[in-house]
This record gives C-alpha cells, structure tokens and sequence, in this order.
C-alpha cells in the first residue's frame, strides 16, 4: 500500500528552506508583508479582518449525553468545533507542546539538517502552501508522517528517544480520539454500522488510517497586521485535531460573517472537517476554511494531526446519502490522489473533484 510519502513524488514542491532568523528581524521584511492582492485565496477580500464574533465557534463536552447531536449540528453549520473532557491527558500535551518549543528553538543549521525534501512529506521547513503564494508566512513547520526517527537523530543526536516516545504515543492517543470522533461525526449522518464503513474493520477501530502530525510554529511578529502566519486553506483530511498553545491565532471563516477566532481553551482540541469528510459526507458537512494569523508579544505553536483513510481506500460520498434528489456530488478519490490535487490546485482541488453542484440543497443538481 503506498504511504503518505509517496503522494508527492509526482508534484515536488520546491520551497525556499532558508528562514531568516525570524527573532533578530526588528522590521517585517516586504518579502513578508502581505497585502490583500497577495491574499489570492481568501474568498473574503471585502473584509480581510478579523471579526469581533458574536457567535462563537461550538464547544462539545465529549462527556455530555448530547454530544453526538451537538457534533452533528456543528460540522453542518460550521466545520468546525472544539472539545473538552477527551480524555486526552493534559500531560500529554504539554509534552508535545514542550517537544514543539524545544525543536524551532534549535539554531536554524541544526533544523535544517532536518530539511523537508521537495518530494518529500516529512521534516523541517516552510509550509507546503507556500509555494501558491508570492509572499511567504510568518511561520515554520516540521511534518512527521511516518517514523520520526531519522529526522530526530539529525535534531537532537543524544536525546531523539525521548522526543520519539513522546510523538509515538500522543499519534497513538489521537488516533483513537479521531476514531471515536469518525463514529460521532458518522452516526449524526446516519452511517452508524459497521458494514456502513468497509475500512473501519471488523471492532469498528479504523486500524489502517493513516495521519500526518504537523508542528506549527509562529514566532512574535513585528508588524502582525501586515503578516501571514498561515494562509487560508482547507485540510485534506477527513478530520484534524488541532492544539494550540494558549495563544490566539487561528481563525475560520463564518459565510457571509468573516473570519472568526477560535479562542484557546485550556486542555480543548479544535476539529475541523477535512475535504475527505466533505466528499463522504456528499456536501452536507463543508470542510472549514481557516488560517492562523500572529501577533507582537506571544510565540505560538500549535500541533495538528491530520487524519485520514489508509492512503489506497477510496473515499467517495456514501451511498447512505445519495438519492436521485442528491445524486453523489463529487467522484471517488483515495487520500494520496486528493494530496496531488491539492498540490497542483491549492484550494480548488475540492471543485476540481466535483461532479455537479446541488441547485439549492434538497432538489435537483447542475452538472458542473
Ligand atoms: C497529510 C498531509 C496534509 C497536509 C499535507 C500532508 O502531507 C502533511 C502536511 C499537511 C498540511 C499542514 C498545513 C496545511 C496543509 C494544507 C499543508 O500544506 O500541509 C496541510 C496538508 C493538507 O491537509 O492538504
Ligand atoms: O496553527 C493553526 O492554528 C492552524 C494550523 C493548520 O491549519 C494546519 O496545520 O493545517
Ligand atoms: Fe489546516
């Protein structure tokens, strides 16, 4: 079965690695300094800022009895939500979150000896959807997919076991936490057995699913407002698990609202739904558009695990909701195809997997 390293081979990415040392810079240099020209995927130019949000993004306690409503009703009106009582330990993230600080802490020749290759997934660099962009982000990111090992060695030659160990168990944690939340995400569209998802396996464990665990690091900014810290996007996900420090950053877009922050909350993990949900979901759950953008005095980093189908199974809507009132709107596609949409077409690799458009959302369709 080919591995998420493979799904880049046929679209390298060729980024500058070489990040000033963002720290020692007292001035945004104008190759950073974005305008709302450079902002070419926000589909929201009219009003590019933040919006003071009278609605909030939905926070589901996994222990309430109502959970699985409540997570129904926020993929449909959202994409997006945060959890509390996950049952994650708080211990685990401050592990991750202290493994994250000590590794963009390093000097830059030392991460760079960890240096993403462009057809590779894994290792130090740039965001990946960068190279869609004229200006480049106030920020930096280590992707692991795969064993850290290799890259760990190459960062911390004396103690790369223990920063291992620490990465192993919380994908191992996240991967049951993204499983139990297929279920819920699943269930509240009417898919609840286990013969309804072939791929769940026979206890219903999605055993062969696959994940990225991606580091984001957004060091204090000079000039805040005129930077990026990570452009607008979707995720290819089915789900992301998203942590973040206790520091503002990330934001999502409210239709018809504009972009919204998703404060952090103490021990909280943010879910967005990815374009793989959006498909298998035939449209009725949007993936959510978000950024991260950054701020003068706080560095932040957040910790996204990026989860999906083992990278060969096909995910296409599910034929629990696919009439002929609503036939299947987008085709079939497997993790690793969507990854090469989304590396030649960025934001537009959901339209350009899309069959026909539903006229308004019960009758009829338009072929697209
Ligand atoms: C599995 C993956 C999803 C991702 C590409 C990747 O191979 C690993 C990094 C992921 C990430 C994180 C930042 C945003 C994003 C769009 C990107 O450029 O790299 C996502 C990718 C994605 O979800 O498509
Ligand atoms: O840093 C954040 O809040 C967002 C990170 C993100 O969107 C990602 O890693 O895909
Ligand atoms: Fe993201």
């Amino acid at each position: 079965m080919p591995t998420l390293s493979d799904a880049f081979g046929a679209h390298p990415v060729y980024l500058q690695q070489k990040h000033p040392d963002f720290n020692s810079l007292q001035e945004l240099p104008d190759s950073y300094a974005w305008t709302q020209r450079d902002d070419v995927y926000n589909p929201c130019p009219s009003s590019p800022n933040t919006v003071l949000a009278e609605e909030n993004v939905p926070v589901v306690d996994l222990k309430d009895p109502n959970a699985p409503k409540l997570i129904g009703h926020a993929c449909k009106t959202w994409g997006v939500f945060q959890i509390i009582n996950h049952g994650i330990p708080t211990t685990l993230l401050d592990d991750i979150e202290r493994t994250g600080n000590t590794l963009f802490s390093l000097p830059p020749h030392q991460k760079l000896k960890a240096a993403r290759s462009p057809e590779g997934v894994s290792g130090y660099g740039v965001a990946r959807i960068s190279s869609f962009f004229q200006k480049l982000m106030w920020s930096e990111g280590f992707t692991i997919a795969g064993s850290p090992l290799e890259h760990f060695r190459q960062l911390w030659p004396q103690e790369y076991t223990k920063y291992c160990d620490i990465v192993l168990e919380y994908e191992e944690e996240m991967k049951k936490l993204a499983g139990k939340l297929m279920w819920l995400m699943s269930a509240s569209l009417g898919i609840s057995k286990l013969e309804d998802i072939k791929w769940a396996g026979p206890r219903g464990e999605f055993k062969g699913a696959c994940a990225a665990l991606q580091l984001n690091s957004y060091p204090t900014c000079p000039d805040p407002d005129r930077a990026m810290g990570l452009a607008a996007h979707t995720d290819s996900t089915l789900l992301t698990i998203l942590y973040q420090n206790g520091i503002s950053g990330l934001q999502v877009l409210r239709e018809g609202t504009g972009w919204i922050t998703v404060p952090p909350l103490p021990g909280g993990l943010v879910i967005n739904v990815g374009d793989l949900f959006h498909i298998l979901s035939n449209g009725l759950y949007s993936s959510v558009l978000h950024r991260a953008v950054v701020n003068r005095t706080r560095p932040r980093l957040s910790v996204a695990y990026l989860y999906g189908p083992p990278t060969s199974v096909q995910i296409s809507p599910h034929p629990k909701l696919v009439s002929p009132s609503r036939p299947p709107l987008y085709r079939a596609v497997t993790w690793n195809e969507y990854l090469g949409t989304k590396a030649k077409h960025f934001n537009k690799a959901l339209s350009s997997v899309q069959l026909c458009v539903p006229i308004s959302s019960n009758t009829g369709v338009q072929v697209g």
